[in-house]
């Protein structure tokens, strides 16, 4: 009787709790989405019953006509924005209350992930002003020969399918294969075939990364709910094999160019000269034209502190991270989008055919192809590999014109691609319209023109936008265009001419929920 009372007891004590954790954000004078017991917002989440995008476009239209709406991550709670001047804020204005990413892990234990995307404060800052260093456009187009090496391999395999009559190809798969190619070459220096053979180490580990196993899943619930509670249980963000095999090869990489004194124009050399000298000279030659509101231009202190081995190794680790799922997901969606609508694939054939016809592709040609260019900011707006942003808010911050406070240490949330598919932002948004990008009065796309992130953010924006936004930009526009230069793709399965590409939903990052099938067709000359 006793143990039953004290059941009962313990159960209401519990209910009572949950509610009054479940209320925090109307205590504190905000609009909240209705929590239930124990899951506070987060059920679908947790059963991983939908896509994080249809999770979150959920929230963003049951919060429609609010700027913003407390919700809760189990019990903690989580406020999600979805005003575009107050985003803007966030990103920008108010970056000195919102800089960090809200996750956390202990490098001691954990090397590899002390990188970039990971770090808070000051330390983020330091490494990120020198990081932005190797991401200049002088360094990539310094690049560019690497790049184009391997979108050579990716033309040569689609043409041997075409030679042996296998002239369909999952695309998914086959870009997440060029991207560990990329990043291989151009982070770590390797030239691996990880188009040729799947097999291939290097993207194996890579893939095994975004696994869908139980390890990865677990990791995700807690990178999403409580990252902190990653570094309170020492849980590793990539598996041990994934930790041995990188920290192995980039130490063997070092110490070879190292004691050959070997340069490769590559990220590594340039990490190498943070870990050996502390910064890397700017481009003299070069004039960045979109960092402007960022201090990326600002000049280097040589007194900077030198990177450690391991902050290096972590920095080529979070490339290859970062690339390999997104840029494949931004180069998968374009091509899906140009086959199920043949008029903009001729349309972007056009373009490129007037310069492809008496050249090869070179890095100043491609920075120039307007369309191309709308092509992939429209595949970007429809499809934003990174579907939801987040960010911790790091000091007690006054929501301008109200009298609420975000407290120190609440995450926000941030439905990128629900605002990118919002009718009243977008017309006719689920419609692939490379147009609506494209500024009739000068040919110019309006990201060149606009700066502005207010309606369109997939690479985030302000101080922590993505760092390898133009690397993304330059290798997912050469793969088009190498590509759709010699062949037209279709789609095989006819339904996904009228129903749209399902999700993923298991997979963070964007992600066809299949291997989209999409047939080469060599183009006559
Ligand atoms: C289409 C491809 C890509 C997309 C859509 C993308 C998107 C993003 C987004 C949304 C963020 C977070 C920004 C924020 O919080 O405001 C981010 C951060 C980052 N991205 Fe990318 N990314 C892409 C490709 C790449 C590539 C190719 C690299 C490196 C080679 C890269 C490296 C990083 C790093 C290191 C960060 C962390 C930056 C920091 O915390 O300071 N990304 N990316």
């Amino acid at each position: 009787m006793g143990f039953i009372v004290a059941l009962v007891l313990i159960a209401i004590a519990w209910y009572l709790l949950d509610r009054y954790f479940l209320s925090y954000w109307k205590r504190n004078g905000f609009k909240q989405l209705d929590a239930t017991f124990l899951f506070g917002n987060s059920r679908k989440l947790i059963t991983q019953s939908a896509s994080f995008y249809e999770i979150f476009d959920e929230f963003y239209y049951k919060s429609k006509g609010e700027k913003f709406i407390g919700t809760y991550n189990l019990y903690k709670p989580s406020l999600l924005v979805t005003d575009p001047q107050m985003i803007h804020d966030i990103f920008i204005k108010d970056f000195g209350y919102f800089h960090d990413h809200a996750i956390s892990f202990d490098t001691e234990n954990d090397p590899l992930s002390g990188f970039l995307f990971s770090m808070t404060g000051q330390k983020w800052r330091d490494l990120r002003v020198r990081l932005s260093k190797t991401f200049t456009s002088g360094k990539l187009r310094w690049m560019f020969p690497v790049m184009k090496q391997n979108s050579d391999v990716l033309v040569n395999y689609i043409q041997k399918g075409l030679d042996t009559n296998e002239p369909v190809f999952g695309f998914s798969e086959l870009f997440r294969r060029y991207n560990a190619n990329l990043i291989s070459s151009v982070a770590f220096g390797i030239d691996n075939d990880c188009i040729n053979n799947p097999n291939n180490d290097f993207y194996k580990f890579g893939v095994k990364n975004f696994e869908n196993n139980f390890r990865n899943n677990v990791k995700q619930f807690l990178f999403t709910f409580m990252p902190r509670l990653m570094s309170i249980f020492k849980i590793k963000f990539a598996p041990e094999d994934v930790n041995e095999f990188f920290l192995k090869i980039v130490r063997e990489i070092v110490d070879y160019r190292e004691k050959n004194n070997y340069n490769r124009n590559d990220f590594m050399d340039l990490l190498i000269q943070l870990k050996n000298q502390g910064y890397v000279p700017a481009d003299k030659d070069v004039v960045d034209d979109d960092e402007k509101e960022t201090f990326e231009n600002e000049t280097e202190p040589k007194t900077m502190q030198k990177l450690t081995f391991n902050e290096l190794a972590a920095q080529a680790f979070v490339f290859f991270l970062a690339a390999f799922e997104t840029n494949s997901a931004a180069m998968t969606f374009c091509l899906i989008e140009l086959a199920r609508n043949p008029k903009i694939q001729k349309k972007l054939q056009d373009e490129l055919d007037e310069v492809y016809k008496t050249q090869d592709i070179t890095y100043e040609s491609l920075i120039n192809l307007k369309y191309l260019e709308c092509c992939m900011l429209e595949a970007l707006r429809k499809y934003p590999p990174v579907p939801i942003l987040f960010r911790e808010c790091t000091k007690d911050y006054k929501i301008p014109n109200t009298d609420l406070v975000v407290r120190k240490g609440t995450d926000v949330k941030i439905p990128i691609m629900s605002l990118h598919r919002d009718p009243e932002i977008y017309d006719n948004p689920h419609d692939f319209i490379p147009e609506r990008f494209l500024d009739s009065a000068t040919g110019n796309s309006k990201l060149d023109n606009q700066k502005s992130a207010i309606f369109f953010s997939p690479f985030g924006d302000g101080p922590r936008h993505c760092i390898g936004m133009r690397m993304a930009r330059v290798s997912s526009k050469l793969i088009i265009a190498a590509l759709l230069s010699k062949y037209t793709f279709s789609l095989e399965d006819q339904r996904l001419n009228h129903e749209d590409v399902n999700f993923d939903i298991k997979s963070f990052p964007l992600r066809p929920d299949h291997d989209v099938q999409l047939r080469a067709t060599l183009r006559k000359n």
